[in-house]
């Protein structure tokens, strides 16, 4: 795992550490206080890095109101006392760096740590929960670690923190506040409803949600606890016993209580006995971190057992028995300097980001998604805006939201476009995603060179710049014109010789035994991507009972709703000169191995029967695949893997949850395995499986 990304700030006089002292506390207050400070943290903490390494050359000129070692660097007050110091935690950033924090706590301790926890490190704010006979009484946020802030006005709108616990008793619950990817879109569309301005991240936007006392409107927000501590009031037996019990025991009584924990999420807490495991299920966490519907960024490892604790104690600002390791930054700030609208192959009309260049976790980022019209408006992004981008994994990069109090009145609204911007035709706005209404025929290379690609037609020798070339010399208008090309047309193109087109030809002949789902795919329906064709021409078996279905038979097809159904419908029936022109060149519109469904199962109208054949060795199951493939599998692409898991009667499917049955886990498999082993779902290697459908493999 990589380190740092980010060196120090370089301080090189006195009058530079006073300024960086003063913008690091600025900062830090606008942090705590909502989220309105004008650095992202990798800033923050180059700072802070910065200051402290000034500090260490010149002990001497320490500023009292310096950040280091401070918890909240100092810029937190509160009126509430804690009792029992709510701190920080100190970092590492490596392997080798938690190692040695692991030797030095044994050297502390007077043995090896006998056990340590492992969680994820929430990126929310924490706070202590007071409840009184069950009953919770008090909210406090951390504050300067000694005292902390009463926010009570916030019981009732966060989740996982109930106002009665399942027993009548007197505890403190210490954990993070803060809001998953859903409620933070959802706080900021309401905030922009309201006028307000929004938010930059989750983790601002519960900072400042929670901090807010009279507002118009409430924002959900979550909690989960990782303490449990008594409390003046609590019965002394109970607090004996709270005392004694390991970090991991505390967990699992907070959750009898029913407190929100770690336990619920795919990254649960686990205990582990060794360095070797802690560093692994430090690996689990962070390859899942992408896929995770809340922030994190880092894991937190506690010494578990009470002893330990206790031996270990606790310095000003963190405890000696825990520590965070932190993973790179997924946030940055940056401008959004354009934006673009691009039509995709089936005329759908998709605005990018342009950003200026900003580098996250190695990578240097200058476009991010923007989904549609509407998520623009929702957010009230403007042209030059400061903006926090949000870069995890190998997901493409989004704009969380505006930074807006960075904002100078410069910044300009983002105009959209009035006509088609690649044809000038009009728009179909009548849906969020705005449509050109030429539709597929606007961007004919694009829906062209998608038709023949290797998941779809597989044409071989017909790529992007033979596609232009077709599309440019008037021969091409149209899906079916391909099937209508002549040897003699081919010819007179430019670097066609005879064995090209010769070869060209016979892979469009070939092309036209396709099974019915990637002829389905290659029309380009929206909607209808390569799983979703397969599962329709496995339901239907033919393209004419495709052709017969309404939006009501339509929707027996597993995945396709109310919404779809229609507009499935409506596109197929736009189509029907076209499909026409298909079948008379000879295209099959038939699905191997399918039959259709029977009249009565028609009638009987429930769902999702039929996807699938009944028998086959992966009868009802859902299967997922990750990793390269070897063995007999080695030349199939993923598509072609689904395509072989549905023809064995199986489901396929991208992500991994409970409904799982089987993951199929090749060299170099990683969040998806991990997250199979996590939830217990079985897993297979590639040969495994193979052997599973070897009937099905030719
Ligand atoms: N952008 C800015 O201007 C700015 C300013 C100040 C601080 N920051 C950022 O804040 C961070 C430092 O803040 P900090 O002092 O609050 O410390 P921290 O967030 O790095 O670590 C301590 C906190 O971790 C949280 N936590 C999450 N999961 C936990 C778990 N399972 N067990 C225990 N604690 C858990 C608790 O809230 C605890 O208080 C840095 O990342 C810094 O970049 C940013
Ligand atoms: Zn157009």
């Amino acid at each position: 795992m990589r380190g740092m990304t980010t060196p120090a700030a370089v301080i090189t006089d006195a009058a530079a550490y006073a300024q960086a002292v003063e913008d690091a506390v600025k900062a830090s207050a606008a942090y705590y206080a909502g989220g309105s400070s004008p650095l992202d943290d990798d800033s923050y903490d180059r700072l802070v890095r910065g200051i402290a390494a000034w500090e260490a050359e010149h002990p001497e000129q320490l500023l009292p109101e310096s950040p280091t070692g401070k918890v909240a660097g100092g810029a937190v007050e509160g009126d509430v006392p804690h009792t029992v110091a709510m701190l920080s935690l100190d970092n590492v950033f490596s392997p080798e760096e938690f190692t040695a924090w692991t030797a030095s706590l044994a050297r502390r301790i007077g043995h090896e740590t006998e056990r340590f926890s492992v969680e994820p490190k929430l990126d929310g704010l924490a706070v202590a929960a007071r409840y009184t006979d069950g009953r919770l009484r008090q909210l406090i946020t951390r504050g300067d670690g000694t005292a902390g802030e009463d926010v009570s006005h916030a019981i009732g709108t966060i989740e996982g923190l109930p106002g009665q616990l399942g027993e009548p008793v007197t505890v403190e619950v210490r954990g993070e506040v803060l809001m998953t990817t859903a409620q933070f879109e959802h706080a900021n569309e309401v905030r922009t409803a309201h006028g307000a301005q929004p938010f930059a991240n989750p983790r601002g936007a519960s900072a400042g949600t929670l901090r807010a006392k009279e507002r118009a409107y409430t924002v959900p927000m979550t909690f989960f606890g990782y303490g449990l501590l008594p409390m003046p009031g609590t019965e002394a037996e109970l607090a004996t016993r709270l005392g004694g019990l390991a970090h991991s025991e505390l967990m699992a009584q907070a959750a009898t209580y029913g407190i929100n924990t770690t336990a619920t999420t795919a990254v649960p807490g686990v205990t582990a006995d060794s360095v070797e495991q802690v560093l692994a299920r430090v690996q689990e966490i962070a390859a899942l971190r992408a896929e995770l519907p809340f922030g994190i960024d880092g894991i937190v490892i506690k010494a578990d057992l009470a002893a330990d604790q206790q031996a270990a104690g606790s310095g000003t600002r963190a405890p000696r028995w825990a520590i965070a390791y932190k993973l790179p930054a997924v946030e940055k700030i940056t401008r959004l300097l354009e934006v673009e609208w691009n039509v995709g192959r089936t005329g759908i009309i998709a605005p990018r980001a342009v950003l200026e260049p900003v580098e996250i976790d190695g990578a240097t980022i200058t476009y991010a998604t923007l989904h549609n019209p509407a998520d623009i408006t929702r957010r009230d992004l403007r042209l030059g805006d400061h903006v926090m981008v949000h870069r995890a994994g190998d997901v493409i990069p989004r704009i969380e939201a505006p930074v807006a109090h960075l904002r100078t009145g410069d910044e300009q609204p983002i105009a959209f476009p009035e006509t088609c911007p690649r044809c000038g035709a009009g728009i179909d706005t009548s849906e969020q995603r705005w449509r050109c209404e030429n539709g597929r025929n606007c961007h004919l290379v694009a829906a062209l060179s998608y038709a023949a690609g290797r998941d779809q037609l597989d044409i071989e020798g017909l790529g992007h710049t033979r596609v232009v070339q077709l599309v440019d010399a008037g021969l091409v208008a149209d899906l079916a014109d391909l099937f209508a090309l002549t040897r003699e047309q081919l010819l007179g193109l430019e670097r066609m010789g005879e064995t090209s087109t010769d070869n060209l030809l016979a892979a469009i002949a070939a092309a036209k035994g396709q099974p019915l789902s990637r002829v389905l795919c290659a029309l380009g329906v929206r909607g209808t991507g390569r799983s979703m064709s397969r599962r329709i021409a496995r339901y239907f078996a033919t393209m004419d009972n495709i052709r017969a279905a309404d939006a009501e038979t339509m929707q027996r097809v597993e995945g396709i709703g109310t919404e779809k159904a229609p507009s499935i419908v409506a596109e197929l029936a736009e189509l029907a000169p076209l499909i026409d022109r298909l079948v008379a060149a000879g295209v099959n519109m038939t699905e191997p191995g399918a039959t259709p469904p029977a009249p009565e199962d028609a009638e009987s109208g429930d769902g999702d029967e039929g996807a699938a054949p009944a028998g086959g060795p992966l009868a009802g199951m859902t299967v997922v695949v990750t990793g390269a493939m070897t063995g007999p599998l080695e030349k199939l692409s993923r598509n072609q893997m689904n395509e072989l898991i549905e023809r064995a009667g199986g489901r396929s499917s991208s992500s991994v949850s409970k409904k799982t049955t089987l993951v199929v886990a090749g060299e170099g498999a990683g969040s998806k395995r991990a997250k199979a082993e996590d939830l217990g779902v079985r897993l297979a290697t590639p040969d495994e499986f193979a052997a599973l459908v070897a009937d099905l493999l030719d």
